[in-house]
This record gives C-alpha cells, structure tokens and sequence, in this order.
C-alpha cells in the first residue's frame, strides 16, 4: 500500500469483515470503506431477523439507516473529521422499491439543507446481511 495515505481504524465503528481499514486520508480528502448497519463487538445487525443458516427473515429498514449513519459518524469522528465534511456518498440498496422512501426521508433529516452529493444503486447482495450499505468521501483538515 501506498505510504501517501493514511490508515483510520476507528475503536467505535463496527469491525471491518475483511482486510481493509475503515478509511484512508489522502491530503484532504478522507475516503471510507463500504461500512453497513452493524454494531462493533457484537454478529447483531440492528433491526434484522436471521434464519438458523444466516439468511434474512426480516429487516426494519429505518433502524438499518440510522445504525449505518452512525457508524458514518463514528469513522469520520475519529479520523479527525465531522459529518459536515461529507462531499459524496453512494448508497447501496438490496431492495430499492421497498426502501427507498424511508431511506430518502431520513437521508433529508440527517442532512437538512445542506447535503452531500449521492448517488443511490439497487444491488443483489451485500457481503454480510445487511440491506444498505455506504460508501463516502469527506474532506479534512486544511481549513
Ligand atoms: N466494506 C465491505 C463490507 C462491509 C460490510 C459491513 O459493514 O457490514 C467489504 O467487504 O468490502
């Protein structure tokens, strides 16, 4: 890896599912690895309902955005960073139809008037079974 980076491991952010820091800053940008609804120290996912094999039963997506919102915060807080700094964030959905519209919702309460670019794609599956997943650039320091 380069060494014009530098890793973030954030103590609050859920454990990373692979080999990947939660973020890296490059001069004054901050990029975030994908992060998901999860809770650091704990397999729980906030609002999921697993089967014995691991496979969905049920989700309650509005607890699935706030936890994953949170832990946003948790890695930009400690990479030095704030909520503010977001400039873009791509949001992955496993079920767009159905989540969309509280997503979009709470997206416009978290950020008011003043949100960062986004761009907002349907995909099959997440790595862990979760139903949204982030991934966020910000800015840092240099002000
Ligand atoms: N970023 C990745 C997974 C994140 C999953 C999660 O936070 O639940 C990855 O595998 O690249």
């Amino acid at each position: 890896m380069s060494s014009d980076s530098a890793r973030v491991d954030s103590q609050k952010a859920p454990e990373p599912v692979g080999l990947y820091p939660h973020a890296r800053r490059v001069g004054n940008l901050l990029f975030l690895s994908g992060v998901g609804p999860r809770e650091r120290g704990t397999k729980k996912i906030p609002g999921v309902e697993l089967d014995a094999e691991g496979n969905i039963v049920s989700y309650d997506i509005e607890a699935q955005c706030h936890s994953v919102f949170r832990n946003v915060r948790y890695i930009l807080e400690d990479a030095g960073a704030s909520w503010d700094k977001l400039v873009d964030v791509t949001v992955y959905l496993t079920d767009m139809k159905k989540d969309f519209p509280t997503f979009n919702r709470l997206w416009a309460e978290y950020f008011k008037d003043n949100p960062p670019c986004r761009t907002t794609l349907e995909i099959n599956r997440l790595p862990t079974p979760i139903a949204i997943e982030l991934k966020c650039i910000a800015t840092i320091g240099g002000e």
